[in-house]
């Protein structure tokens, strides 16, 4: 159920140069490198984001994680997206400052950690929050049950780079083991986009994509919750099903939403420095395709040499900012969500790839021993991804 690659060795890391790229919509020429600042990496909190339909159990974890002794002080922030949500009613904790007149943004919390609440889950503003704050080693940043997590991630990722206090550790989402089917299969919860769709005149969208898939297809952990409410077959139908959607993420199956070894799970998940041969290889193992909408494809292939890698960059560029496949006869319409690769270059450096929606990061590593004869392995997570049609696509681009 695990791809257990923690116990994988993780690649040394030799100055890497770092490239984001992202589209801006608002211009036509494409846009330029986004170098990342070599100022004091240790300087950096890593932030977390945890998402999940309404009832899966966020707060219940986020409860639990307060409660626990892990030696880290947590900034959690709930995102209340204009509801008037009241904190000190949610988290169960006990208040040390309960008394204190002065409407703070942040409540200490018995463990050393702290919570607020927050409109805007923007950088600036999160960063402005913990400006005030004093001390803290970690940020848990809990999203609304309809958040899309592919909007809120690149905020995170991109602003690492343009030096940022904070940087994207990876996202967890909360499933509720009893509802997600009914979720994925009629979008429960999604009545008003439903409504949208049918509304529109040319309504060739497709499988239904509901918040239940942005959530788990954007997921570096999915967290099964609810497990006492399922039979033990049915859990394993659930697992399935969410492994055949996103088979880079690990899963983990909880009651009450416990989750006994929290690093690696939900904290410290490097889920965007890291993209190890293990997460690929496990991805890659051919997981039955259980689910009409979101699927998780591996394009293998021999090493580049060191001409084909523009071409691989132009790939790359074209199928995430234009959303069309180069030298190619498909015009399936596809939209890729997550993406990850390990990309050998003849010369014996290594590609490093990570993508999220329209944003992609390359760091190249240098002389990396046996790189090459690990072949390359790219992993797509997304809607319309036709496995054949982007392997025929990407061979035929790196002829040119
Ligand atoms: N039976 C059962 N109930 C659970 C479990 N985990 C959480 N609950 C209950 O489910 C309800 C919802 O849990 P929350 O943690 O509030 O869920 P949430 O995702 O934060 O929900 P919102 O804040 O509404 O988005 C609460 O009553 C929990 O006590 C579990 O594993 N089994």
């Amino acid at each position: 159920m695990n791809p257990d690659a923690s116990d994988d060795e993780v690649p040394s890391l030799v100055e890497p140069e770092t490239n984001t790229k992202v589209l801006d919509d608002q211009h036509d020429e494409i846009p330029g490198l986004v170098t990342s600042s070599e100022d004091a990496p240790q300087a950096k909190v890593p932030i977390t984001i945890v998402t999940g339909y309404l009832g899966a159990g966020k707060t219940t974890l986020l409860n639990y994680i307060l409660t626990e002794q892990h030696g880290k002080k947590i900034a959690v922030i709930l995102n209340e997206f204009g509801d008037s949500i009241d904190i000190e009613k949610q988290l169960t904790v006990s208040d040390a400052n309960s008394t204190s007149a002065q409407p703070a943004p942040f409540v200490p919390l018995a463990n050393g950690c702290i919570c607020c609440s927050v409109k805007d889950i923007g950088v600036a503003a999160i960063e402005n929050l913990m400006e005030q704050s004093g001390l803290f080693d970690y940020i848990l940043l809990e999203t609304t049950g309809l958040a899309d997590p592919g909007n809120i991630a690149p905020m995170f990722w991109l602003d690492d780079g343009l030096g940022s206090s904070i940087f994207l550790d990876g996202i967890v989402t909360l499933v509720d083991a009893k509802n997600v089917l009914k979720s994925l299969d009629e979008g429960l919860g999604d009545e008003e986009k439903i409504e949208e769709r049918k509304k529109e005149e040319h309504d060739e969208h497709g499988p239904l994509l509901t918040t239940a898939h942005l959530q788990i297809s954007h997921a570096d952990v999915v967290i099964v919750n609810k497990t006492d409410l399922v039979s033990e077959e049915e859990l394993e139908t659930v697992v399935q099903r969410i492994r055949s959607i996103n088979g880079l993420a690990k899963i983990k199956t909880t009651t009450k939403s416990q989750v006994p070894q929290l690093e690696g799970l939900v904290l410290d998940l490097h889920a965007y420095d890291e993209v190890t041969d293990a997460d690929l290889k496990f991805a890659s193992k051919g997981h039955s395709h259980l689910d009409p909408t979101i699927t998780t494809s591996t394009i293998t292939f021999p090493a580049l040499s060191r001409a084909q890698v523009d071409n691989f960059d132009f790939f790359l560029r074209t199928i995430l900012w234009e959303e069309i496949l180069p030298n190619s006869a498909s015009h399936q319409p596809f939209e890729v969500h997550r993406l990850k690769g390990r990309i050998p270059v003849q010369d014996g450096n290594l590609l490093l790839i990570q993508g999220v929606r329209n944003i992609y990061d390359t760091n190249e590593l240098e002389a990396e021993a046996k790189a090459e004869n690990e072949g390359a392995k790219l992993v797509l997570i997304g809607k319309g991804v036709d496995q054949p049609a982007f392997n025929e696509s990407l061979l035929a681009t790196l002829k040119r």
